[in-house]
């Protein structure tokens, strides 16, 4: 089996020396401060490089991004053929590389994965890979470029992209010829293919007001402009927070209100996106001056309600619609999909790889995580189904049309915030509908998130779905005492994948008592053993 040229690696290796740090290939992939980053992302071109060998030269896709951290951070995530999150089982390949200590070692580390995963090295490698808008972007992208020179791949670079633009150019690549041919492998075919299903969807219908759109000045500004002249006149958009230039304004939004500067007015209707637009939320002001969010848990129950009725309307009858939810999904959704849609929810641990990996066992699966990360997927059965119906009446058939409409406007590979607006617009155009019909299929409880900063989050253990501590032991007893004291009262204690920081979310029947229960357990768990670190924050109870 032929063998690293490792005068090659050494010399590519000394351009780009790891730090002392220590890295972990995660949920979000590598992500952290910039400039800890390009070791890192020199050897993501290397294991890209492998997992494109071992899948006899498929395109692999890589995009820097660090998504809604801030503008001084930065991060790696590696896409695989179809467009999905990289195989789990690589995640601690990619960290044995990262934190190989000298050229040795990686040389050594690429040799274990080449004999224990049997990869070919004469096999062709294929990567592109895109960026966000970050500064320290286009630094990273010389130290992948260098990484890829290790195992000659050929490669593509695709500049400045959202990340599910590169996620949709991965697998157009990969399908291309074939029946599943996903689509034109560029952003001018991903607009393209969204922005003429987007106006078979509203044909016919009056428009909607403009929608005042928040882009975090991240790179969903630029790329949503460029859309905008495949839209012509069937959606009609105001576009905020649009400054890519000074980098400090990137992803200064808040939680669960309005972003800064943005002043927000009865009547009108807000989204916005995160910092490489995978994600959206949608909200609206009350005639109180309220501000009320509409979150992936809302958007999921408006697409569930909606794909329902038009498979009914369609005639089809074979066609079953599932959601995926998380832990953190507000109680009055599940209860609102449950007995008003009547739908079966599954519930999975946190992460879009597992609401992706469930949703795949539905027919038309629904996943969102309740920060607005999600999508839809139609499984391959049911795209046949839909595509063969003709419809028995002139009703019938337009259903089947926006079916197959929607199959297109919705990115398939993973969460996208262009994707998902295009739904949400579509639906709300269809049905007429202002966000505030919309917020009225349900009333979310009051719920409340809180960090707590332990020792060490490694020796918080969870079952079911995250929801059940298993250890350290006795606290899951301790906080269903608690819980139990509450109406409506739920919580559930869960070590971050991505901060280091131990996870409480409560919700109760009322605002008061939300707060009151997730100080209570956020200070039953600083407390327990003494696993807090650091000052006990005054709020705990
Ligand atoms: C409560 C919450 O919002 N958690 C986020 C966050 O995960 P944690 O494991 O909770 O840190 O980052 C993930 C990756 O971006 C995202 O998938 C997830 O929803
Ligand atoms: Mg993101």
């Amino acid at each position: 089996m032929a063998s690293v040229n490792i005068d090659n690696l050494n010399s590519l290796s000394n351009l780009h020396p790891k730090p002392e740090n220590t890295f972990a290939y995660g949920t979000a992939g590598f992500r952290m401060k910039a400039e800890l980053l390009d070791s890192v992302i020199f050897r993501t071109g290397i294991l890209a490089s492998l997992r494109s060998k071992k899948l006899d030269g498929k395109v692999i896709g890589v995009m820097i991004t660090a998504s809604h951290n801030p503008a001084a951070d930065n991060g790696v995530k590696v896409v695989d053929p179809l467009g999905e999150m990289m195989e789990g089982a690589w995640e601690s390949h990619a960290t044995a590389l990262a934190n190989a200590p000298s050229n040795e070692h990686l040389f050594d580390a690429i040799h274990t994965m080449v004999s224990t995963l049997k990869i070919d090295l004469t096999k062709p490698a294929n990567v592109v890979f895109g960026r966000d808008t970050r500064p320290s972007g286009e630094a990273l992208v010389a130290a992948l470029v260098d990484g890829l020179k290790v195992l000659g791949a050929q490669s593509t670079d695709y500049g400045i992209l959202t990340t599910p633009q590169l996620h949709y150019i991965t697998r157009c690549l990969n399908t291309a010829g074939t029946p599943e041919a996903y689509g034109e492998p560029s952003a001018e075919g991903y607009y393209k293919k969204l922005a003429a299903a987007f106006k078979i969807l509203v044909e016919g219908k009056p428009r909607l007001s403009p929608l005042i759109l928040d882009c975090a000045n991240g790179v969903g500004a630029p790329k949503f402009k460029e859309m905008l002249p495949y839209l012509g006149d069937s959606f009609s958009v105001k576009i905020v927070n649009d400054d890519v230039e000074d980098a400090s304004k990137l992803n200064l939004n808040t939680q669960q209100r309005a972003p800064i500067g943005l002043k927000t007015a009865a009547g009108e209707r807000y989204a916005s996106f995160d910092g490489d637009a995978d994600r959206i939320v949608y909200y609206y002001q009350d005639e109180d001056n309220t501000f009320k969010l509409l979150d992936g848990d809302k958007i999921a129950g408006l697409a569930a309600m909606y794909i329902i009725d038009l498979v009914k309307s369609a005639g089809i009858d074979d066609i079953s619609v599932g959601v995926v939810q998380t832990a953190y999904a507000n109680g009055a959704s599940t209860q609102y999909l449950r007995n008003t849609l009547n739908v079966p929810v599954s519930c999975v641990p946190t992460g879009v790889k597992h609401l992706h990996h469930e949703a795949l066992k539905y027919d038309v699966g629904v996943y969102f995580e309740a920060n607005g990360h999600g999508t839809v997927l139609f499984s391959p059965s049911a795209l046949k189904t839909i595509y063969a119906a003709e419809g028995s009446s002139p009703a019938q058939a337009v259903a089947i049309r926006s079916l197959r409409a929607l199959s297109e406007v919705i990115n398939q590979t993973v969460g996208d915030a262009f994707s998902d607006l295009f739904l949400v617009e579509t639906i709300l155009t269809q049905r007429q509908w202002s966000p505030k019909v919309w917020d009225q299929a349900y009333t979310d409880l009051p719920n409340r998130l809180v960090k707590v900063v332990v020792q060490d989050r490694s020796i918080f253990k969870t079952v079911d779905a995250e929801r059940k501590l298993t250890e350290p032991a006795g606290l899951q007893d301790a906080i269903d005492a608690i819980v139990l004291k509450f109406s409506h009262g739920r919580s559930f204690v869960r070590p971050s994948g991505t901060e280091d920081v131990v996870r409480v979310y409560a919700e109760a029947a009322t605002r008061p008592e939300t707060d009151e229960l997730a100080f209570r357990i956020g200070g039953l768990v600083f407390d327990y053993n003494s696993c807090g670190s650091g000052a006990r924050p005054r709020e705990f109870i």
